[in-house]
């Protein structure tokens, strides 16, 4: 593990990174990373799940020794927490995407790596060295998509993560009102040059949502997944799943389930993926693995999800401001803090395993 600078090491939560890391940004990059859709309802719902949830520890079951470790399709992780996909990590700091993949081989963890990363995926490939999965976003141009795919294997990708709660970018209001905009320096390699991008009209609104309107497949249906089983032996996840009756499809379809609504960045008062845990699992029924992201700030809140059924869980905007805030040292400060913090509710849950977490610790 990096050292971390005196400020990091002062950061006693996620709380205290999200603040350095916010001061860190500049008012483009900020409002990109912290909006969520319209009037935000869904983002806050996320993390008001999980204050709403209580647990009902057990007690005196031997915790001397609590044991974090878990497995996601097959990969050792130190703990169920992994990264989720967030584009362009250089508006966080320079070191971008290789910083984060380095934090999270270092940590036992497992990186997404998003289509829209300013690092090809190659470096970050190996950087990771074999933790992390490929987040894609289909595009129109298929022969570009299928090359991606092809890169992200021989990068050592683990598992091809497919995005399908966005078809269209929601409206992220302050990313509208002020027009954000990628900086000149930043570019998106695995999707298209910087001139495409200079192509894309900016003179109204978020030149990111015209930009994305532009590239993104928005035609894609569950019958044509067999295109897209056809074109890789990974293990295909599929991102943004809120309820049960796609979830039943998505383990139909022979693929995982990731229960996301995109940090509330999508389609505002859709229900928060806390709440949506247990229709899913239901369905799912053992079929395929579930993972969770949303609103993810404490070691309770991964506690809680685990125990409703999640494989593990993903930090969004918490690997974000660890990133801003210090790096690939900053990101691991993230890792290491909600593992501590997990390690910690489990003793007090009576859980000295992961396989110990189940819903009757949970109170809905
Ligand atoms: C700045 C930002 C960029 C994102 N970019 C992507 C992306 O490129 N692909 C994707 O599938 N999800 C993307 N997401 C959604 C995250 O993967 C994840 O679902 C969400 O951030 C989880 O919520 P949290 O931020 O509360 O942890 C992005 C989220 C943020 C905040
Ligand atoms: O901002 C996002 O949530 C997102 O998913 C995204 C990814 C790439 C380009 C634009 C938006």
């Amino acid at each position: 593990m990096t050292t971390p600078g005196p400020d990091l090491t002062h950061a006693v939560n996620l709380a205290d990174l999200e603040a350095l890391g916010r001061a860190a940004l500049d008012r483009n990059a900020l409002e990109y990373y912290a909006s969520g859709a319209n009037d935000e309802h869904t983002l806050r719902g996320n993390h008001a799940a999980y204050a709403r949830a209580r647990l009902r520890p057990r007690m005196l079951a031997d915790v001397s020794g609590v044991d974090t470790a878990t497995t996601v399709l097959g990969l050792a992780l130190g703990s169920p927490i992994g990264i989720a996909p967030s584009a362009f990590h250089g508006l966080a700091h320079p070191d971008a995407e290789r910083a984060t993949a380095r934090a999270a081989h270092a940590r036992n963890s497992v990186m997404t790596l998003s289509t829209f990363s300013n690092t090809p995926i190659e470096t970050v490939g190996a950087d990771a060295q074999g933790r992390f999965w490929f987040q894609l976003y289909l595009l129109r141009d298929r022969d570009l998509s299928r090359q991606t795919i092809e890169q992200a294997e021989a990068s050592g990708a683990r598992a091809l993560v497919f995005t399908v709660d966005a078809p269209y970018l929601g409206r992220r209001e302050a990313n509208e009102r002020h027009r954000f905009a990628l900086p000149a320096h930043l570019s998106a390699p695995n999707v298209a040059s910087r001139d495409a991008l200079a192509q894309v009209e900016t003179d109204s609104g978020s030149q990111l949502a015209n930009y994305f309107q532009h590239l993104v497949d928005k035609a894609f249906t569950w019958r044509d997944l067999d295109w897209l089983r056809a074109q890789t032996r990974l293990p295909i996840v599929l991102k943004g799943i809120l309820t049960a009756e796609d979830a039943h499809l998505a383990a139909e379809h022979g693929c995982h389930v990731w229960v996301s609504n995109h940090g509330g960045r999508q389609l505002d008062t859709a229900i928060s993926s806390f709440e949506a845990l247990p229709e899913i699992v239901d369905a799912v029924a053992g079929r395929a693995e579930i993972y969770l992201d949303g609103g993810i700030t404490r070691g309770t809140d991964v506690l809680k999800a685990v125990a409703l059924g999640a494989r593990a869980v993903f930090l969004g905007r918490a690997a974000l401001w660890g990133l801003a805030a210090g790096g690939q040292a900053g990101v691991e400060r993230t890792l290491t803090l909600l593992e501590d913090e997990f390690r910690l509710a489990m003793a007090l849950c009576g859980a000295a395993r992961v396989e110990d977490l189940t819903p009757a610790l949970v109170r809905l």
